[in-house]
């Protein structure tokens, strides 16, 4: 169905997806949080891995940081939009979009911690045991 109030309709799939990493590349190169949470997501998986926890278990860590950076994405995506409504004036209904959208990704960052501790501490500790014997 043709949208008419957009400026530009990506014609396939291939497009779609070009502007979809787009995104991902402008919130890399823009937003710090998103940067953190890449390196942290990707140490935590990479931890999994070598720790040999199950495949089950790697799926759920990366189930959890995928929501998080997904998090972080429409974040940014709100902030955009507020910031194309309102530009530099204050508005209330503003600041409740801007936290609202930070809490998100707060509460899934604490999400990710609690899933990753859960699932990555326990081998982690035993390994460490045996190496100090
Ligand atoms: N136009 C506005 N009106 C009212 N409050 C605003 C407005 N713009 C920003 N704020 C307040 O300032 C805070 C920081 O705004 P900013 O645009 O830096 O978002 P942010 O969530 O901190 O960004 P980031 O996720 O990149 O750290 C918002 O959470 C909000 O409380």
């Amino acid at each position: 169905m043709k949208r008419e109030f957009s400026w530009k309709v990506a014609s396939n799939l291939f497009v779609s997806f070009k502007y979809a990493w787009e995104g991902v590349q402008y919130a890399f190169n823009t937003q710090r949080n998103f940067r953190i949470h890449v390196i942290i997501g990707s140490t935590a998986i990479a931890l999994g891995v070598f720790l040999q926890v199950s495949l089950v278990e790697i799926s759920i860590i990366t189930l959890t940081i995928g929501a998080v950076l997904a998090m972080e994405l429409l974040n940014t995506a709100i902030e955009s939009l507020v910031d194309l409504t309102v530009e530099q004036t204050y508005h209330q209904l503003a600041k409740i979009a801007k936290d609202c959208a930070a809490a998100a990704v707060l509460i899934s960052s604490f999400a990710a911690i609690t899933v990753a501790g859960c699932l990555l501490l326990p081998p982690l500790y035993l390994l460490v045991k045996s190496f100090l014997g």
